[in-house]
């Protein structure tokens, strides 16, 4: 598979991105993959620090807005003017080199919050830094009808240049939405996965083909897509993975149900399970800042911090997440896996090395150790709606 990028940055922030591994956790880490809010870390709070604990404060990363330059007149005058998927592909001279591979990124539930807010930006940025394959396309998938020109238009409202604003940008947004393609469809249906395959071939013109399907959409019907893509619209001669957003079910017991329903489908080497908080910016240096600081490294033990505080707040309502809360729950929906994560980051033992695996076997040492919470521990409150500021 010819998909390494050799433009790709290797600093440790973009750590170096062989892209047959695009969809790997730790590639969708060094990507930044998350970039919005950040929680607050403090080690004690504001009051305590004046007994000498160290408080680190939000620390967003502001994107830098696209808005004031995107040019959404050019790119309606241009690409969103095309209406067929083959004049589109000719338009951005789709290579038919049969020896080069593709990869077909199909965002499952693409008319959702996720997806817009989320998947399209990442997979701009990776796009921006050149870490995408060169023979890539994007579909959206839903039941929801839209035309490509309408996905168009939902996405480039939610691209930004964030990771560095450059000359560029506007260009690389147009490339990036002519890559982008939507097909409607209903979840459980092979026929209309028939008919995504049958597109992706398409624009796969001839080429070995890896197919990435990212499932943005409610956890109840993870399988049912995972089935009709996996009997349907697989690779015949390349890689299918799937990636899977967070909830991996409710407890222990539904997520390996969860896992045991995948693998009917897939090997577990084909399932990504993301956690995006992994991806923030600032839990992705709390590791540089644990191990590579020389002032922090020393200190960073109970005998010199008396109290750390994971604080997760948003400033902003349930906005349309109401009915998921309500079956599903904010601490089930955010404590048992991003701050959880978080916790295990702080506070594991120093990793042999940076690799998924090292790291993994710490944080499952400390979580070994961690005392089990009872419910004597935990004080629960209950939200009341309010008008002002969620
Ligand atoms: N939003 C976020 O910030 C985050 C979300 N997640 C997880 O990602 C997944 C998707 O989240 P999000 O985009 O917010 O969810 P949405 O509720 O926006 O759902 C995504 C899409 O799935 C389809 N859909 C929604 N409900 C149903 C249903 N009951 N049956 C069939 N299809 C449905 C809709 O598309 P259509 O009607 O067009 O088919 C919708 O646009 C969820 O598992 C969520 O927990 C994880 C991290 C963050
Ligand atoms: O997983 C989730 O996380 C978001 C918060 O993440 P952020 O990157 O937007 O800060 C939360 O709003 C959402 O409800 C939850 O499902």
């Amino acid at each position: 598979m010819a998909l390494s990028s050799p433009k790709c940055p290797s600093s440790s922030r973009f750590a170096p991105t062989p892209l047959h591994r695009l969809a790997s956790p730790s590639n969708l880490r060094s990507q930044n993959l998350i970039f919005k809010r950040l929680p607050s870390l403090s080690f004690e709070s504001p009051k305590d620090r004046r007994r000498g604990g160290v408080y680190m404060q939000e620390a967003a990363t502001k994107a830098a807005p696209a808005t004031e330059e995107t040019p959404l007149n050019k790119i309606k005058d241009g690409i969103l003017s095309k209406s067929s998927h083959l004049e589109v592909r000719d338009a951005v001279n789709f290579d038919t080199n049969t020896k080069e591979s593709t990869v077909s990124i199909t965002v499952v539930g693409a008319s959702g919050d996720l997806a817009k807010k989320k998947i399209f930006p990442a997979l701009f940025a990776l796009y921006y830094e050149d870490c995408l394959p060169t023979h890539f396309t994007i579909f959206g998938y839903a039941r929801t009808k839209m035309t490509d020109a309408e996905l168009r238009i939902m996405v480039s409202k939610t691209l930004t240049c964030r990771i560095d604003k450059r000359e560029n940008c506007n260009d690389k947004m147009e490339e990036f939405l002519q890559r982008c393609f939507y097909h409607s469809g209903q979840y459980d249906s092979e026929e209309n996965f028939m008919a995504l395959d049958k597109t992706l071939k398409e624009h796969e013109a001839g080429k070995q083909s890896n197919r990435l399907f990212y499932l943005s959409i409610p956890p109840n019907i993870f399988v049912n897509v995972v089935k009709c893509a996996c009997t349907s619209a697989s690779s015949a001669n390349g890689w299918t993975r799937v990636i899977v957003e967070k909830p991996f079910g409710r407890d222990s017991e539904s997520s390996a149900t969860l896992t045991r329903s995948l693998k009917q489908y897939l090997e577990e080497d084909q399932i990504f399970r993301i956690d995006h908080y992994l991806g923030k910016e600032l839990v992705e240096n709390l590791s540089v800042l644990r191990f590579s600081n020389l002032i922090f490294e020393p200190q960073w033990s109970r005998q010199y911090i008396r109290n750390v505080q994971l604080i997760f707040s948003e400033d902003f309502g349930t906005e349309g997440r109401g009915g998921y809360f309500d079956n599903y729950g904010i601490i089930r929906d955010v404590m048992q896996n991003h701050l959880l994560q978080i916790l295990a980051l702080f506070a594991m033992e120093t990793p042999v090395s940076l690799d998924a695996e090292d790291i993994r076997n710490e944080k499952v040492k400390l979580l070994r150790s961690i005392r089990p919470l009872q419910l004597e521990d935990v004080v629960i409150g209950q939200y009341k709606s309010h008008t002002k500021g969620g």
